[in-house]
């Protein structure tokens, strides 16, 4: 291996072009070796001013590109089975976004693919487990100085959906977010979901049901609940309190400046996921970039991924019921450990 990994980015949109940014700049060990988008132009844009990268778009071939060592996904969902398939073969570590594959079986196939390889080659984007709050929180939990968390309470919100956005996505693409983290933090899978469909906001695109409140049983007990609300309009806010026998501890208060003038004060708030995560997505692909130059893949994996999948699944059917879904999960292989 060169000294620096190699790094092939898929999909040169609004998170593939900062991750390109961050593997140029910010993260040590690595350079863009090639970008792929089926859009040519948004590649080239993303790797303006670097020198010596491939553009391609065939998103398949670029893989095959020189200096290619390593996979970073950013293309939608719906394309990222066919990308991780493609790499296994290869035998190429990934970076793959969130969600892993929307489609459960889709999720299960990755697994199945990887099981069969006999090692890992894939972490999961769910950057939430490399931000500092969220690590304060999981010790804290594992530590029990607070006792056994009994309840979870989520908000997250954005300013603004994209045009694409679909009622289902609010679960499977924004409160995944939320599946993967109360499964980390919590240490248990998730079984079972209902979701609640107040009067969608005027502000939410015509047809769209936003916001939505989803609740979560977990294998041991506890509850989790969300209020997801994509079209919020007034900042970007994620906030978990969890509740335990002894205490409670909440996250997400955005430690930001607070500005006084004109007989005020104003606390800045972020308007996005790029500047709320910054620090998590910079950590998350450092320790992609180390393990994969040490040989190792670390974080969160493929199971994680399905495991995702079959919960926001479910809430797909729980938001069209209305009724409580159970969460169906497939035995977990070996390869993987617990959440
Ligand atoms: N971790 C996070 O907080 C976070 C934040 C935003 C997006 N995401 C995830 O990142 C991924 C991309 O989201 P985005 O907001 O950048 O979307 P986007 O629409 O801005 O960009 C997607 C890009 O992928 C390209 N594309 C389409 N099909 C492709 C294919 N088969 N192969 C390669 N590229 C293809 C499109 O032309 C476009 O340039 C999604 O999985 C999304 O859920 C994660
Ligand atoms: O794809 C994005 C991304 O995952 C963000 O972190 C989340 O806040 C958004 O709701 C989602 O649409």
């Amino acid at each position: 291996m060169s000294d620096l990994l190699g790094v092939a980015v898929l999909g040169a949109g609004h998170m593939g072009a900062d991750h390109v940014r961050r593997l140029d700049r910010v993260v040590s060990g690595a350079r863009v070796a090639a970008v792929a988008d089926p859009d040519a132009e948004r590649a080239k844009a993303a790797v303006a001013g670097i020198d010596g990268v491939v553009v391609h778009t065939d998103v398949e071939a670029v893989l095959d590109a020189p200096g290619v060592e390593a996979v970073l996904i950013a293309s939608p969902g719906e394309a990222h089975e066919e990308a991780l398939l493609a790499a296994f073969a290869r035998g190429l570590p990934v970076l793959c976004e969130k969600p892993m594959v929307p489609d459960p079986a889709g999720a299960l196939r990755v697994v199945e693919a990887e099981a069969r390889l006999g090692r890992r080659l894939a972490q999961i984007g769910f950057m939430r487990r490399y931000d500092e709050e969220y690590r304060q929180l999981k010790s804290l939990l594992e530590g029990g100085r607070l006792g056994r968390p009994l309840m979870l309470h989520c908000v997250h919100r954005n300013v603004s959906s994209p045009p694409h956005f679909t009622s289902d996505m609010l679960v499977t693409s924004s409160v995944s977010h939320e599946i993967d983290a109360a499964r980390w933090l919590l240490g248990q899978e998730l079984t079972a979901v209902t979701v609640l469909r107040p009067r969608p906001s005027a502000g939410a695109p015509e047809g769209l049901l936003d916001p939505q409140l989803v609740l979560f049983e977990t294998e041991r007990g506890a509850l989790v609940d969300v209020e997801i609300f994509v079209n919020c309009g007034f900042a970007y806010e994620v906030r978990c309190e969890a509740v335990c026998e002894t205490g409670s501890a909440r996250i997400g208060d955005a430690r930001t400046m607070v500005v006084t003038a004109e007989g005020g004060a104003r606390r800045e708030v972020p308007q996005d996921y790029l500047v709320r995560f910054s620090d998590a997505y910079d950590r998350e692909v450092q320790s992609w970039v180390d393990a994969a130059r040490g040989g190792r893949v670390t974080g969160p994996h493929a199971w994680d991924g399905y495991a995702a999948s079959a919960v926001a699944d479910a809430g797909v059917r729980a938001l069209e019921t209305g009724s409580r879904t159970p969460v169906d999960l497939a035995p977990r292989p070996a390869l993987y450990t617990t959440p």
